[in-house]
């Protein structure tokens, strides 16, 4: 398909650094010289015509690859096309990619002329410095560029990445300061990269926009999925209560029992057909709210009949509910202190290999932090490769693990991962985490499969705070009586 922006309501392949190289040698090994470049270069100038209409001046900042080729064919279509353009060069001329120079070469005869500055004023900046070929953090002239870009007002439209992005994990190690108000675009090439949707991505490269360049990618596997909108879940009008299935939220240690009720909340609003609650406070105060939920003592649960969500707000109180819930529970969600736990007695890495080794599903869901303590390692490590450390997880344990965060990551054993797209940073916020543990607890006790349940509740939890009214206040309580989005009547 040509280019177009991308629609994140449906699914699509994502293709690392490797996977990239790898489809446009093929692909430039089958074309005439400098075709894909200069099939680029259009792409990149349509775009900008469409961001820009009545731009007086379009900065090109090229760099000293083939990114900065993409820049000169995109400066010499606008050039053609009679758009005013200000292109900037910073690289050496002599050591310039062969598709490059001869794109660079073109655009001198044309009597464009090359600075190391950015023009005084512009109206649209074109980022083409570094895209798969940055191998270390920008500096010097490039990253003095970035900053103007990432200050300014003008929008930025990057070429195939965000300069510095890490195609693969998201990775931004430059230090760009605080942002201006300019629109951010990012016209991926060839291949949509995983790095745009997760981690720095999202920030950096703002609306994501794709040309495959004529190029079908399909013979190479992607790193990973984004995720599309699940169809929502069908409930036939012949249902009944037990239709959809029972959750048993175990949870709430004193000072903490909001967190299991709000996971509660939304594991019923979001469909289950009936919710119990075991609270570990013994003297909870009665539920003044939400009147469906059934309060049981955590011990008297049938587990091996019920999808068990175990860990929001415990604390260390889980004592032998977690080792019980692990061996027992039909379905089963881990969150917040069932991780934290987890993490800190290694029996039950076992237990939880155990359990997959019989089939029932399990989901956990931590966030970068959890995550660490899972693998033994810090929370910046884990952000530095949030696809590898969902992976690794996954692995470890043999099941499906949500690594949460911008970009949440969803990974299953032996399978590629997805990174949805939905959320945003209104649910950067106590207690959303606990409403999404509800949510993946809701979905698989419908009987999704645990990859499809974690994938489907991370889809609607992030489309419910996107679609959040502007104006109207935001908190995981609302955002929990909202959980049932994904649910069509029949
Ligand atoms: N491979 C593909 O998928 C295609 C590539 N094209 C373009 O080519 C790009 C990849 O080109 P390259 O491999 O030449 O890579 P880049 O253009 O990203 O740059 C690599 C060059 O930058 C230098 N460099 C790396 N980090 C630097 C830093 N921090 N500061 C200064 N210099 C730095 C490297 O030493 C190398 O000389 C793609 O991102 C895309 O824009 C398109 O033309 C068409 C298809
Ligand atoms: N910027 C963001 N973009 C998308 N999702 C986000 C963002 N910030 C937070 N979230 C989501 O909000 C939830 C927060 O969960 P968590 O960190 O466990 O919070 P808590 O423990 O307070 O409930 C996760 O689902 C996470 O993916
Ligand atoms: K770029």
């Amino acid at each position: 398909m040509g280019l177009h922006r991308l629609d994140l309501t449906l699914p699509q392949p994502l293709h690392g650094t490797a996977a990239s190289r790898a489809i446009e040698r093929a692909a430039a090994g089958a074309l005439p010289s400098h075709t894909l470049m200069r099939r680029a270069g259009v792409a990149v100038a349509r775009l900008a015509m469409a961001l820009a209409p009545h731009a007086r001046c379009i900065w090109i900042a090229c760099g000293p690859g083939n990114n900065g080729g993409d820049g000169f064919e995109a400066a010499l279509e606008l050039h053609r096309l009679g758009r005013p353009v200000a292109v900037s060069f910073n690289g050496d001329a002599a050591r310039l990619p062969p598709d490059a120079a001869d794109a660079g070469q073109r655009l001198r005869q044309a009597g464009v002329p090359l600075a190391a500055q950015a023009p005084a004023q512009f109206d649209l900046a074109i980022d083409a410095l570094l895209g798969l070929g940055a191998t270390r953090p920008p500096e010097g002239p490039l990253l003095a560029h970035l900053r103007r870009m990432h200050a300014g007002t003008a929008p930025v439209l990057s070429v195939d990445l965000p300069s510095g992005l890490d195609a693969d994990t998201g990775q931004f190690a430059a230090e760009l300061g605080a942002a201006g108000a300019a629109a951010r675009h990012c016209l991926s090439l060839l291949t949509v990269k995983p790095g745009l949707f997760t981690a720095k991505g999202r920030d950096l490269a703002g609306e994501v926009w794709f040309d495959d360049l004529g190029i079908d990618p399909s013979s190479t596997p992607p790193d990973a999925f984004l995720s599309g909108r699940p169809a929502p879940a069908a409930r036939p009008h012949d249902s009944h209560k037990g239709s959809f299935g029972d959750v048993a939220v175990i949870g709430g240690a004193p000072g903490m029992t909001g967190a299991a009720l709000l996971a509660a909340t939304s594991a019923l609003h979001a469909g289950a057909g009936r919710v119990f609650v075991g609270l570990l406070e013994a003297d909870a105060p009665a539920l003044a709210s939400e009147y469906a939920l059934m309060l049981r003592a955590p011990g008297t649960l049938p587990l091996d009949r019920l999808t068990v969500v175990c860990g929001c707000g415990a604390g260390t109180a889980l004592g032998d509910l977690l080792p019980t819930a692990i061996d027992q529970a039909a379905a089963l969600v881990l969150d917040a202190d069932g991780l934290n736990a987890l993490a800190a007695d290694r029996r039950l890495h076992d237990a939880l290999r155990a359990r997959a080794a019989t089939g029932r599903p399990t989901v956990l869901t931590p966030h970068p932090l959890e995550a660490a303590r899972l693998l033994g390692t810090d929370t910046p490590a884990v952000q530095d490769d949030r696809l590898g450390a969902a992976r690794r997880l996954a692995d470890a344990f043999r099941c499906t693990v949500v690594l949460k965060g911008s970009g949440s990551v969803i990974a299953s054993p032996d399978s590629t991962p997805r990174i949805n797209p939905t959320g945003n940073a209104r649910l950067a916020t106590g207690g959303t985490g606990d409403v999404l543990a509800g949510m993946v607890g809701a979905a698989l006790a419908s009987g999704l499969a645990a990859a499809d349940a974690a994938a489907h509740a991370v889809w609607w939890h992030g489309a419910v705070a996107d679609g959040w009214p502007a104006g109207r206040p935001f908190s995981a309580t609302q955002l929990a009586r909202e959980a049932g989005r994904g649910l069509v009547q029949r």
